[in-house]
């Protein structure tokens, strides 16, 4: 019989559910928090259900020896090591939507008690202090609400903020016009935003894009008076900038649930009679807890009891007859998804998937997912093969499907095609009969190049001398060229080179090659 391990404070509800699924459970919410315990325990288990507190480690998969499958009773996977759990074939889970609407309401709860000092007029009346004068509050109807991040949580904000009359902006760079129009917001840029908001609220991930997204700078743009709330990441806010600004009154209030350094206990922002935390209950609602953990028990029984795969993070959803033939196919797809993505810098309107010969003749669905996964993975927080077509589909990106019998050269191919409002990016791959992929075109060049973990893009017009200065350059970069491809459209036209490169460029280093003559676009592109 499978074994279980909650390790979290979990509600019971999935005590029972895997107990009706016959496995095994041990039901030990403070473990979580004991790291050694938990290294020593961990070697008995096939499933790990969590939720934040248990933080797994590669130090602990390595004790991991029996862990199939690990399941997130929440959103946020930030303290599962995927890259070493998907090494050990360890299945990471989550519920990607079960405490979006709690989260929300946590996020209004704070504003609302930023604008009228809730706590603090508690506190003082309770210390029978009566002090009427002192908490002059402020409405929020018709004030301006910024929201960073327009993603689940962040469009169900924006919806009860226009209940209460706020004028909602947005910015979120992966938010299409169309669906901001349906949710209701005007998209704006982020300055913009930092210049009218009343209220700001962030959404986001903690990604290298959102780090200090909030920092000194951002709030000089603000207007004065204005109130931050965060209840996404810590991170997102430079604490010690946000600290000076409630200080000096340019920040009117701030009210974070999340902290960089989590439990926060001697945060120098708890000082501050303007600030207000709570400690990460973003998702602490009954009916959010008895979501996730239903969904987290149920997925970790189906897996373990009959290999079904649900909002898995780091494998695509295939039955077992299905893997040999499909495997291959489905890293192509996921891999040309991630290509085009990494490319991709404008909101997305449609992804166009064509499967010709004998790959049209599978079953595409699991391969759709993998690519339209590795196509919003750049842009989406926790997105996996299965929630990605419902994502794509909640922002309005259309998803074409074309399947046809074999007619060119190839036995089977995926052509893969970004729309933007900017242009149509299309990327075509096989798989060669031992098993190796390629990418075969590029923007309708033709090429034959490999897919490996680092690669460098370029596009020119193709004249003489351009080939001989790239690879200059970079060997003076001490970058080294594992493979060069190259494709034209026509003599003199729009040229690609498609290079295989040892480590990674750096930012620096690509605005070099982008400063080379005839150069349109320099761009990393990371596969693994
Ligand atoms: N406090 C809590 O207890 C709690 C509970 C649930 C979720 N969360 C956190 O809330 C956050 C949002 O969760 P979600 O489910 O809405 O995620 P989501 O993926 O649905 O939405 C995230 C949004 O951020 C946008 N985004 C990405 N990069 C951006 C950038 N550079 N600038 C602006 N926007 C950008 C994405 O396009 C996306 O729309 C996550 O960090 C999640 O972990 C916290
Ligand atoms: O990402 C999430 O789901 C939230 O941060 C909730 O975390 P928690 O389950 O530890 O409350």
């Amino acid at each position: 019989m499978p074994k279980v391990l909650v390790s979290d404070k979990l509600s019971k509800t999935a005590v029972q559910i895997f107990k009706d699924n016959n496995i095994d459970v041990d039901y030990l919410p403070d473990l979580g928090k004991d790291k050694d315990k938990l290294f020593e325990v961990i070697g008995q288990y096939d499933g790990l259900a969590i939720r934040s507190a248990t933080k797994v480690t590669d130090k602990i998969l390595g004790a991991a020896k029996n862990l199939k499958v690990i399941g997130r009773a929440g959103i946020g996977v930030d303290n599962v090591d995927i890259p070493a759990a998907t090494k050990a074939g360890i299945i990471v889970m989550n519920t990607p939507f079960g405490n979006s609407i709690t989260t929300a309401e946590h996020a209004i709860s704070l504003m609302l008690s930023l604008a009228r000092q809730i706590p603090e007029a508690d506190a003082s009346t309770k210390a029978s202090k009566w002090e009427k004068n002192r908490f002059m509050g402020v409405e929020v109807t018709n004030k301006t609400l910024g929201l960073i991040g327009a993603g689940n949580i962040g469009s169900i904000v924006a919806d009860r903020a226009q209940g209460l009359k706020m004028k909602v902006v947005a910015f979120d760079p992966f938010l299409t016009p169309e669906r901001a129009q349906a949710i209701g917001v005007e998209k704006v840029e982020l300055d913009e935003l930092l210049k009218r908001a009343d209220f700001i609220t962030l959404h986001t991930p903690l990604i290298d894009a959102t780090r200090n997204i909030i920092n000194a700078e951002a709030i000089a743009k603000m207007k004065d008076g204005v109130r931050i709330i965060n209840c996404a990441r810590g991170g997102l806010v430079d604490e010690a900038a946000l600290y000076e600004a409630l200080k000096s009154g340019k920040v009117a209030g701030a009210a974070f649930d999340v902290f960089v350094e989590e439990p926060a206990q001697n945060n120098p922002l708890f000082e501050l009679a303007n600030f207000i935390a709570t400690p990460h209950l973003g998702a602490s609602t009954t009916e959010a807890q008895e979501n996730v953990a239903l969904q987290v028990a149920e997925q970790i029984s189906a897996y373990l009891n009959t290999g079904e795969i649900t909002n898995a993070l780091n494998f695509p959803s295939i039955t077992a007859e299905e893997a040999p033939r499909l495997t291959p196919w489905v890293k192509l797809a996921e891999a040309l998804g991630s290509f085009a993505g990494q490319l991709t810098e404008t909101s997305i309107k449609g992804i166009r998937i064509e499967y010709e010969g004998n790959v049209a003749a599978l079953n595409t669905k699991p391969m759709t997912a993998a690519a339209v996964n590795g196509v919003l993975k750049p842009q989406v927080a926790e997105v996996n093969m299965v929630s990605a077509p419902q994502i794509a589909k909640d922002r309005g990106i259309n998803v074409e499907i074309i399947t046809r019998d074999q007619q060119g050269a190839y036995e089977g191919y995926i052509r893969l095609t970004v729309i933007t409002e900017r242009q149509e990016r299309g990327i075509a791959g096989t798989i060669f009969a031992n098993g190796k992929s390629r990418i075969i075109q590029v923007k309708g060049i033709n090429m034959d190049a490999e897919l490996t973990p680092s690669m460098l893009y370029v596009t020119n017009e193709d004249k003489p001398g351009h080939i001989g200065r790239l690879g200059t350059l970079l060997g003076n970069l001490g970058i080294n060229i594992a493979n060069f491809n190259l494709g034209r459209a026509e003599v003199g036209g729009d040229a690609i080179a498609l290079l295989s490169i040892d480590g990674e460029v750096t930012a620096e280093q690509l605005k070099e090659i982008a400063g080379l003559p005839g150069v349109r676009q320099a761009k990393a592109v990371a596969y693994n």
